[in-house]
């Protein structure tokens, strides 16, 4: 795994190698890493994780496979030769896939002889609240009971953790363990705007509930001073 210099993770959503690579010029020293997700890679292209790579930033490469085992494991292939230090499947595609997208990166990376990436579920999008869960998704019981029962389903196909919201948090701590990886979107510092985002907290709850990583996407790219947001947000962190 890369070193991550710190738990602060910048979501790139923006178009271009070029804008991505101005935002990480600005902010790597405030970021343990960057997270490049389905907007960027598939407007950029691969090169985006070339150059990334060359800046020494570890990168979250968040795609959200959800395939056949086969198809995942084949894709999960691809972005560890590319050098992604964090990969995500749905753990709604079963443990099956979950074990498949393990294996292929280590054997990949054992091919390479490089570290392999950090391989984590998504649970329940941070978007999704109760109502939409149990109405219009279809599924029963609470968020946080689900999320955990995916955490459980992820660790037991040998995945490193999990992403889901600062909320479930404590629960996927007493569940999971000191060690189980979580990583939380959803963060939203005091006072700004939630956006879609449905189940958020503040960057020093989550990390004083136990997240292992922050993702912050909008609170700092959309920023009038994008520098200062993102020395707040790792202040509030290192405060905790
Ligand atoms: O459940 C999830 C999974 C992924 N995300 C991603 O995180 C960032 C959050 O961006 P903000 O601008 O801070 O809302 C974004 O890239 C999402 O694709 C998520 O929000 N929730």
């Amino acid at each position: 795994m890369d070193t991550f210099k710190n738990p602060l993770l910048i979501a790139l959503d923006v178009n271009t190698t070029e804008e991505a690579e101005a935002l990480v010029e600005r902010l790597a020293p405030y970021a343990g890493g960057f997270k490049v997700g389905m907007q960027l890679y598939n407007s950029a292209g691969p090169e985006v994780l070339h150059r990334l790579k060359a800046r020494q930033a570890p990168v979250f490469v968040d795609l959200k496979f959800h395939d056949i085992p086969n198809t995942v494991a084949g894709a999960a292939r691809v972005l560890t030769r590319y050098g992604a230090a964090i990969l995500n499947v749905h753990a709604a595609g079963g443990g099956e896939m979950m074990r498949a997208a393990v294996e292929a990166t280590r054997d990949e990376a054992a091919r390479a002889s490089i570290k392999p990436p950090l391989v984590v579920a998504v649970t329940v999008l941070t978007s999704i609240g109760q109502e939409v869960f149990n109405n219009q998704i279809g599924l029963p019981g609470s968020i946080e009971e689900r999320v955990v029962a995916w955490a459980l389903l992820a660790k037991e196909a040998g995945l490193d953790g999990v992403v889901a919201s600062p909320r479930e948090v404590a629960a996927l701590r007493k569940n999971c363990g000191k060690d189980f990886v979580i990583i939380t979107p959803g963060i939203r510092p005091a006072g700004a705007a939630a956006g879609d985002q449905k189940r958020t907290m503040t960057p020093g709850e989550a990390v004083r509930l136990g997240a292992t990583f922050l993702v912050v996407g909008r609170p700092v790219t959309a920023a009038s001073d994008p520098v200062a947001a993102a020395m707040g947000i790792l202040a509030e962190i290192e405060a905790t």
